[in-house]
């Protein structure tokens, strides 16, 4: 049988030190006296000793029999929150351990949990105190609990899952969060690791990258959902704030196609130097004017009941690291920016520089081809009945029409240069984003950030805007129109940005787009979860 070893001494940390009175070798003394022995002398004879547990006080003889189990909870705490909250019986004046945050002090030691009814403080009894009174009695040092232990713990449900937030929260702005101090503030994009999901209202969650074991307190996706409801309902009614609201989360890929006969015939403008996919004038002219020119909901509530209740429903979206497999289809690269900031001048350059790696993708128009122009070089020509149907099923990121043609880029043709190894770089804008973040494409999206005023304006002196088919114009009202618009881009669609390029220096903006383009390709990445798991389904971990 097992037996355990019995102590020969039980002082070895004295005799240690008789021993030094008749030795006189160096290294011996050396080993002695130094700290790592004395404390494994010392953790010795703490054993052999058997004092190694706490002294309780004795039992008092006259205990009664009902009297309820009791535990000692002792917690040295410094700086650090405790790490739990209190809340109190409005019926009873009761204190109860509200939650205990995971990760913190209270948690690590394993010896409060939800539910422990409170009895005393450091000795004193806690009857009739405020939940306040209590907070302040633990404020620091050797904290003693007396409580009486919860007997049915709650199933806790700490499945762990991570989150990209949809919308910004300021716990010290919210006065139905139960401890402003506890709560996790965070902004559109950041990505959460959410920890506890057992209280149905506040999750326990941290905000990464995070260098803290402790979690904090965020409103669970009902409670958020919720108070964006609330938000949106004590808003003044503003016709076009609420269009602008309702794309902030979700947008339709699908945008009505817009008539722009007004605009008079244009001369063929590239007939001397034809352009590379996806940079013809008419597209781009067509997105741009359909963007500027969504007309606000007919009615507000056709427009909550639709797509910005869609957009209500998700103020979490759930995310995954994700490592592209070398063998699947490399990832679309989108750019986004205002009108003006260069994002076609750095995609042309990038494509130019690099073609054996970056390719525009092939559009699609109704339009009959030019002398000039070579069907699948310029364009996927086909006709209005075709292009029609191609809408109908959905087949589009983008489209729109354009003095009475359609123009538009499909998926399908997306997806070709992928397949063929190359990553495709397109331009986008905010209402193509859903349309582009598909498990098939996984749209790495880079947001085009225009640099400060005055780098503008030193720079952009001969920089010219496209506006209609044949002409283009110099920046207007100083560039604060190109300010504006980008400021409103990033208010409302921020969260969906994976990277974000502020155009200075036209070179050195290129090269950071490859580096974030390729890098998008190999290095592991925040994806939506939905991109990933209908293939993982069956082997993800329990
Ligand atoms: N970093 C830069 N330095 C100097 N000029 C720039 C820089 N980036 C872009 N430009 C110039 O700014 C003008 C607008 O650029 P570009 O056409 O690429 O804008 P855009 O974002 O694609 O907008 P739009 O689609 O409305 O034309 C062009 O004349 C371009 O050469």
């Amino acid at each position: 049988t097992k037996t355990s070893p019995a102590p020969t001494f039980d002082s070895a940390s004295g005799l240690s030190l008789q021993l030094l009175a008749v030795i006189s070798s160096k290294p011996y003394v050396e080993l002695c006296f130094s700290v790592g022995f004395q404390a494994v002398l010392s953790a010795h004879d703490s054993v052999a000793q058997k004092d190694y547990e706490p002294v309780l006080p004795a039992l008092p003889e006259d205990l009664p029999d009902d009297e309820e189990a009791t535990r000692i909870v002792c917690l040295v705490k410094n700086k650090q929150p405790l790490g739990a909250t209190i809340k109190r019986n409005e019926m009873t004046g009761e204190i109860f351990v509200a939650r205990v945050i995971h990760g913190g002090l209270a948690d690590r030691s394993g010896l409060l949990h939800a539910g422990d009814r409170i009895m005393e403080v450091n000795g004193f009894s806690v009857d009739g105190l405020e939940p306040e009174q209590v907070i302040q009695a633990c404020s620091q040092g050797t904290i003693m609990f007396k409580v009486v232990p919860i007997t049915e713990r709650a199933v806790h449900c700490q499945t762990m899952m991570f989150v990209r937030a949809m919308a910004d929260y300021n716990p010290q702005l919210d006065p139905a969060i139960p401890c402003p101090d506890a709560g996790v503030t965070f902004a559109q994009g950041d990505i959460l690791e959410i920890v506890d999901q057992t209280d149905s209202m506040w999750w326990q969650a941290k905000k990464l990258p995070s260098s803290s074991a402790c979690a904090g307190l965020v409103p669970s996706t009902e409670l958020l959902k919720r108070k964006q409801r609330e938000h949106w309902w004590s808003q003044p009614y503003q016709p076009h704030a609420l269009t602008a609201k309702a794309s902030r989360i979700i947008v339709s890929p699908i945008i009505k196609p817009q008539c722009f006969s007004s605009i008079p015939s244009a001369p063929s403008q590239s007939s001397h130097c034809p352009l590379s996919a996806g940079f013809r004038r008419s597209l781009r002219l067509c997105r741009r004017r359909i963007h500027s020119h969504v007309q606000p909901p007919a009615c507000q509530t056709q427009c909550l009941s639709s797509c910005c209740y869609s957009a209500l429903c998700s103020p979490y979206e759930e995310v995954v690291r994700y490592q592209r497999n070398p063998r699947d289809p490399l990832r679309l690269v989108a750019l986004m920016g205002a009108s003006g900031v260069g994002v076609n001048e750095l995609r042309r350059r990038l494509i130019d520089t690099n073609p054996q790696l970056f390719q525009g993708a092939i559009p699609c128009t109704s339009r009959p081809p030019r002398d000039y122009e070579e069907p699948r070089r310029d364009y996927h020509f086909v006709s209005r009945d075709v292009f029609e149907k191609m809408i109908h099923d959905n087949k589009f990121v983008e489209y729109g029409e354009y003095k009475g043609n359609y123009y538009g880029t499909s998926s399908e043709s997306v997806m070709e240069v992928l397949t063929n190894g190359k990553i495709c770089v397109m331009d986008i804008e905010p209402s193509a984003l859903q349309a582009v973040r598909t498990p098939d494409l996984r749209a790495y999206v880079i947001y085009i950030k225009p640099p400060s005023a005055e780098y503008l304006r030193k720079t952009r002196h001969s920089a010219q805007i496209l506006t209609h088919y044949y002409a283009t114009r110099p920046f207007k009202d100083d560039f604060l129109e190109l300010e504006e618009a980008a400021q409103k881009m990033e208010l409302h669609f921020s969260q969906f940005f994976d990277h974000v390029v502020i155009n200075e220096e036209l070179q050195e903006s290129c090269i950071q787009l490859w580096s974030a383009a390729t890098r998008a390709q190999d290095q592991p990445q925040w994806v939506p979860a939905s991109w990933i798991r209908p293939q993982q389904e069956t082997h993800m971990p329990q």
